[in-house]
């Protein structure tokens, strides 16, 4: 699905990611654990063709970049950030938003035909917002908001779906349903390959069966999650100790030194 070969990034004479291998195969789903400022926008953007890398390959569904027509990969690609609300008009209707995934626009400009309703209101059904159908975006919580956009994005049919810090602003209870709702996708036989980026380990559920740990711009290790976040690789990662648990399979970590203010 992704292969980065040697990839480095850099914009106005800064390294932003060094030598980046990476690879994602079919019926895996990752997770990309990052501090601020690792990277992780940066990657996002490369896998999106809207940045080149300065070196090294980037090669997305089995098609290099720099040899294919990056419009048509990216109909593949599902992407979901809260960064892209704003393009979003307030007043459009929650099924108008999810329609208009299938044509990849901003607005609902062309014609629809009952079949493509039918799939808005499954996928609706299936990010449990079917209720909402006929709500205007704009007065939506931010939870209600994510699931929207998910259901937006799986209009188009993706391959692969990227869900950028979609917990983002969520309480508890919010970010745990929209986890139960991302869990309960990825059972589904349909489910893309998913690309789930955050700042938080316990958002790593037991379905992104791989994760990444990206760090200053490198790789710092990557593999199955099982085996790759315990103590001692996060304490690295986080360079400092840090206490891990399981709870419902997932990881919790917690700093055993108080900060210290730098
Ligand atoms: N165009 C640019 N010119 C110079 N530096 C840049 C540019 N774009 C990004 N950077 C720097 O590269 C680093 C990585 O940025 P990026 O936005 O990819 O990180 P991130 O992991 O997404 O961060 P966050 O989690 O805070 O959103 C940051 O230090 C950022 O300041």
């Amino acid at each position: 699905m992704i292969r980065l070969h040697n990839v480095s990034v850099a914009k106005n004479g800064k390294d932003i990611l060094n030598n980046i291998n990476w690879e994602v195969k079919k019926g895996e789903h990752w997770a990309i654990l990052g501090l601020n400022g690792s990277g992780k926008t940066t990657l996002l953007n490369l896998l999106n063709g809207y940045l080149h890398p300065i070196s090294g390959e980037v090669e997305v569904f089995g098609e290099v970049f720099g040899n294919t027509y990056i419009p048509d990969l990216r109909k593949k690609i599902g992407f979901v950030s809260s960064s892209l609300e704003a393009q979003f008009q307030a007043f459009e209707s929650v099924l108008g938003m999810v329609l208009s995934g299938k044509f990849a626009s901003i607005g609902l400009w062309e014609e629809v035909e009952r079949t493509d309703v039918e799939l808005a209101q499954n996928r609706m059904k299936l990010l449990r917002c079917d209720h909402l159908q006929d709500a205007e975006f704009g007065v939506l919580s931010q939870g209600e908001r994510q699931r929207v956009l998910i259901a937006r994005a799986l209009m188009a049919e993706p391959k692969l779906l990227i869900l950028d810090e979609p917990c983002n602003g969520l309480d508890l209870i919010a970010r745990e349903e929209l986890l139960k709702t991302i869990d309960q996708l990825s059972k589904e036989k349909e489910c893309p390959t998913m690309v789930y980026v955050t700042h938080h380990v316990e958002e790593i559920l037991p379905c992104f069966t791989h994760t990444l740990l990206l760090k200053s711009g490198e790789a710092f290790a990557q593999g199955h999650s099982v085996s790759l976040l315990n103590e001692e690789t996060l304490s690295r990662f986080y360079e400092r100790p840090v206490s891990v648990r399981l709870e419902q399979n997932r990881t919790l970590i917690a700093l055993k030194d108080p900060i210290e203010l730098k």
